[in-house]
């Protein structure tokens, strides 16, 4: 696998959590775009808040374009919204893609607990959550090499499923 590994899908599916856990196994780095940006801009929802969605989308397609050009690979989780933007989708094209899939039962318990998602601001947090993921599906489908349904399995078992996938997807491309 010579190129990085970009974990995309929609919010609370685990794309963090099993960054650190797939770059851990595979002795890589791991890097997140929202931990990214709020290390230098401060926290998302409060970017949200003063300079709005709009803004924090070019911030957001800046910081994956300098990532992604590093040449030594690496782990990246992007947010939920980052594939929406048509330059991070043609930078996509020379990695590794992992689409996270999950239904809203399987993320419900986590979609309430949180409070820091601004996009989820709402009386029903779970609903929004589906809407979002029926506009967005159809993108992260097509740009994913490879996709995973998380169902309830913990994050070092999907770690090892991606690298299972992955190591048998290369395999089979060297013996074409
Ligand atoms: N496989 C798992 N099993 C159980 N809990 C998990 C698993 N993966 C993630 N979690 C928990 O679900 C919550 C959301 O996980 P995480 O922050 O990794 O998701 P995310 O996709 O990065 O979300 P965001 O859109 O906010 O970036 C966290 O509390 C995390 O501990
Ligand atoms: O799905 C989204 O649009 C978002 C997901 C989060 O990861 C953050 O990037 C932000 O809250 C927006
Ligand atoms: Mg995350």
């Amino acid at each position: 696998m010579p190129n990085s590994i970009v974990l995309i899908g929609p919010m609370a599916v685990g794309k963090t959590t099993l960054g650190l856990e797939l770059a851990r196994q595979l002795g890589r780095d791991f890097i997140d775009s929202d931990q990214q940006i709020e290390n230098q801009h401060g926290k998302i929802a409060e970017i949200f808040a003063s300079r709005g969605e709009a803004w924090f989308r070019q911030v957001e397609a800046r910081c994956v374009a300098q990532l992604l050009a590093q040449s030594k690979p690496f782990v990246l989780s992007l947010g939920g919204g980052a594939v929406l933007d048509t330059g991070t989708q043609q930078l996509l094209s020379a990695h590794t893609v992992v689409y996270l899939s999950a239904s809203s039962d399987h993320v419900r318990a986590r979609l309430l607990r949180s409070t820091n998602r601004p996009l989820l601001q709402s009386e029903d947090p779970v609903a929004r959550w589906e809407k979002l993921l029926k506009d967005r599906a159809c993108v992260y489908q097509r740009l994913a090499d490879l996709t995973l349904e998380i169902e309830d399995h913990k994050a070092s078992e999907l770690a090892r499923l991606i690298i299972d996938q992955l190591s048998r997807t290369v395999q089979g491309e060297s013996n074409e």
